[in-house]
């Protein structure tokens, strides 16, 4: 097709994605952000989150000059296209907090051309496309919902193959099917609420299947049973999947909490009550107080026994392993909730210098994973890290004052751990 001009506003995990990969598919696309620091990162090509191939599509991007970065937003007047990718997070009752993309669609309504496509990007509640005549104050703007469904730690993966193509809306969404007509993948064309619905109904779903599967994994403990071999079992079923029934500390990130909350909320707002969220959510709180009391439990014999005092050892900080985010990570709530008992907490991840970690209230975090074991009481595995599996067993039960380990993502091998002394506590899985 036709080389196009295209804008994307928003240089975070899903506008700088989609400007690098726009840019790999042959585009003109110049890319604003209002974080001077992050632009001038991404002009020097400094990439400043971690995800696989975008170092090295921002630095093909910055050579063959087809992709620019600015802070104004003006620059972007001439596109043909502009991609809004701005964030959309939490707000006041669990509502998605609209404000920075309604301002961005009032800065653009004052300086594109008539006729320039405006495709939101950014996960938005149902009515938001129709409303941007009204934000832009302009009826010459197609506006087309097209919510992107990439996983942080694939980011590029996903954006360049992804597992469908959702394109809400009428004028200007033949313009955004065609830039995606090198993709193997189907392409729904839909209108804009169901676009908008679809995005949010996809990560609630996948929050309902992961608070599941953790209920689920209690009740193996209760009653004897393995969840490693019940969710076996039900992801060999092609009508469920095996996909997302990992039990673990909760589920986190900056997308499935927030989504959940406004699913939820715009639920409400229309005087339904969707229950099986809330039951998914209320789960997933009562995820973190579980796996408190079980450290509790290995380190006073009763789960309501009290941790003050005791120094307890976090392996894995992010919300997921293959990032380096920690928004509404797990592992940070139940460092959280352990800090406010009293416990001494020294953290570990391998995504987390021990920079950057500092600015987390009640944790001391360092970068060797020895240095988490020193006089530990527990260790617990809080972040699916496949590097856990090779950290120097022998070593860290030296360091320890006890040899226990809590592995809320039955990580580890729980026999290789026992030949070191370690006793391991899984999720849903027996005692060893
Ligand atoms: N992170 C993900 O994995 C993911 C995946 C799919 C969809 N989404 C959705 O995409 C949207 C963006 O998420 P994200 O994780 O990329 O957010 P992010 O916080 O990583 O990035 C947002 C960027 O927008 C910039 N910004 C804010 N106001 C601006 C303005 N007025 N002008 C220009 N730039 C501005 C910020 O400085 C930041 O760099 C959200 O709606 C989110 O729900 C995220
Ligand atoms: O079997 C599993 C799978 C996931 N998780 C947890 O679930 C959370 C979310 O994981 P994931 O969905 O991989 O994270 P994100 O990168 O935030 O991606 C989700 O949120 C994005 C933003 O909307 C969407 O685009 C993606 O499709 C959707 O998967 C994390 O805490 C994971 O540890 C588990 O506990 N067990």
């Amino acid at each position: 097709m036709a080389e196009l001009s295209l804008g994307v506003v928003g240089a975070g995990y899903v506008g700088l994605t989609t400007a690098v990969c726009l840019a790999h598919l042959g585009h003109r696309v110049r890319c604003a952000d209002i974080d001077k620091s992050k632009v001038d990162a991404l002009r020097r090509g400094e990439v400043p989150i971690s995800e696989p191939r975008l170092p090295e599509l921002l630095a093909e991007g910055l050579r063959t000059e087809r992709l620019r970065f600015t802070t104004e937003i003006a620059e972007l007047r001439d596109a043909d296209v502009v991609f809004v990718c701005v964030a959309t997070p939490m707000g006041e009752r669990g509502r998605a907090d609209l404000r920075a993309l309604e301002s961005v669609l009032r800065e653009l309504g004052g300086l594109l051309r008539p006729g320039t496509v405006l495709v939101l990007k950014s996960t938005v509640p149902v009515g938001t496309t129709a409303r941007v005549p009204e934000l832009t104050g302009r009826d010459d703007l197609p506006a087309v919902s097209n919510p992107e469904f990439l996983r942080e730690g694939f980011a590029v993966r996903d954006f360049l193959e992804p597992d469908r193509i959702v394109i809400g809306g009428d004028a200007g969404a033949d313009r955004v099917e065609a830039l995606y007509s090198a993709f193997d993948a189907p392409v729904l064309r839909t209108d804009p609420a169901s676009a908008e619905l679809g995005k949010y109904a996809s990560n609630a779903f996948l929050a309902v299947k992961l608070s599941y599967a953790n209920e689920l994994a209690e009740l193996c403990e209760q009653v004897g049973a393995d969840v490693r071999q019940v969710t076996r079992t039900m992801g060999l079923d092609d009508r469920i999947g095996p996909a997302f029934l990992r039990p673990g500390p909760g589920w986190g990130g900056s997308c499935l909490p927030k989504d959940v909350a406004a699913l939820r909320r715009s639920a409400r707002d229309r005087g339904m009550r969707f229950g099986l969220l809330n039951a998914a959510e209320r789960t997933n709180a009562v995820q973190h107080e579980r796996v408190v009391h079980k450290i509790q439990e290995v380190l006073t014999g009763s789960p309501y026994g009290s941790p003050a005092g005791q120094r307890i050892g976090l392996l894995g900080l992010t919300f997921k392993a293959g990032t380096d985010d920690l928004r509404d990570s797990p592992a940070l709530a139940i460092a959280a909730r352990l800090a406010a008992r009293g416990a001494v907490l020294t953290g570990y991840d391998p995504a987390v210098p021990a920079a950057k970690g500092g600015s987390i209230p009640d944790l001391h975090v360092v970068d060797d994973p020895l240095l988490v074991a020193k006089d530990a009481a527990v260790l617990v595995v809080l972040t699916e890290w496949p590097d856990f599996r090779d950290l120097d067993w022998a070593q860290l039960a030296q360091l320890a004052d006890r040899a226990a380990v809590v592995d809320t993502r039955n990580l580890l091998d729980a026999d290789a751990l026992a030949r070191h002394g370690f006793t391991c506590r899984g999720i849903g899985i027996p005692t060893r």
